[in-house]
């Protein structure tokens, strides 16, 4: 993950999963969100799926991302990245040791949720991550939030760090332009992509054009 270069405010579009999904069924959908415009990369973040499952999804749908060019991060999992060869792992404040998983993902990227703390920010730096992760930056349907993250935590990492940041929560093509001229490097999205009332190429198409236009 290297700063961003996307759009004119540098920003780029990280796409995350919907949290239940069918993986052959699947992977036609991504394909075809994937061929509507630039994506970084993809986070397969299935919840409450067992190891079995996910490695279903991560054979099906690892191809399709590498198709395109687009790194295939997994969610929670160090170890189990790391056992099915995905190109990093994303990993909250409670989905175990930082530390252990930089070492195992030696040379792979490693993401960690640092809420809305210059501290976890500071931490996560510190022992290895590739980017940090910012948020909720809005109120958002597809996951519980309890941190709620400003822009001035962009402004002020994106001043200091040359470690690349990611906002996420509740972003749209709508409110995303402050972000992107706060200085995220990337814009995580679930629902910005999968639940765009015309469907998910649309929803990459309007996130990228609203990104150019910020
Ligand atoms: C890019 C990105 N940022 C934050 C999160 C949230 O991670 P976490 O706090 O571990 O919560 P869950 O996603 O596991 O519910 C993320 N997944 N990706
Ligand atoms: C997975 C996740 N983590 C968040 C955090 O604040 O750490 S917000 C969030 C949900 C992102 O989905 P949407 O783009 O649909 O809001
Ligand atoms: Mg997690």
């Amino acid at each position: 993950m290297t700063k961003g270069d996307g759009g004119s405010g540098g920003s780029r579009l990280y796409l995350i999963t919907p949290p239940k999904l069918d993986p052959v069924a699947f992977r036609e959908t991504l394909a075809a969100a994937l061929d509507a415009g630039d994506v970084a990369c993809l986070q397969l973040r299935l919840k409450d799926a067992s190891p079995d499952d996910v490695k279903r999804a991560v054979d099906a749908l690892m191809p399709v991302a590498h198709a395109h060019d687009v790194a295939f991060i997994l969610n929670d999992d160090a170890i189990l990245a790391h056992r099915l060869g995905c190109d990093g792992a994303h990993l909250g404040q409670s989905d175990g040791d930082h530390a252990g998983a930089r070492m195992l993902l030696d040379g792979k990227i490693l993401g960690i949720t640092c809420h809305a703390s210059r501290h976890l920010a500071m931490t996560a730096g510190e022992q290895g991550a590739d980017y940090v992760a910012f948020g909720a930056f809005f109120p958002t349907d597809t996951k519980e939030t309890v941190h709620t993250a400003g822009t001035d935590l962009l402004e002020w990492w994106s001043e200091m760090m040359e470690i690349p940041c990611v906002a996420i929560g509740g972003i749209m093509a709508q409110n995303c332009a402050p972000l992107v001229r706060a200085g995220a490097d990337f814009l995580a999205v679930v629902g910005a992509v999968w639940n765009h009332p015309d469907g998910a190429p649309a929803g990459v198409r309007a996130m990228n054009a609203a990104i150019d236009a910020a």
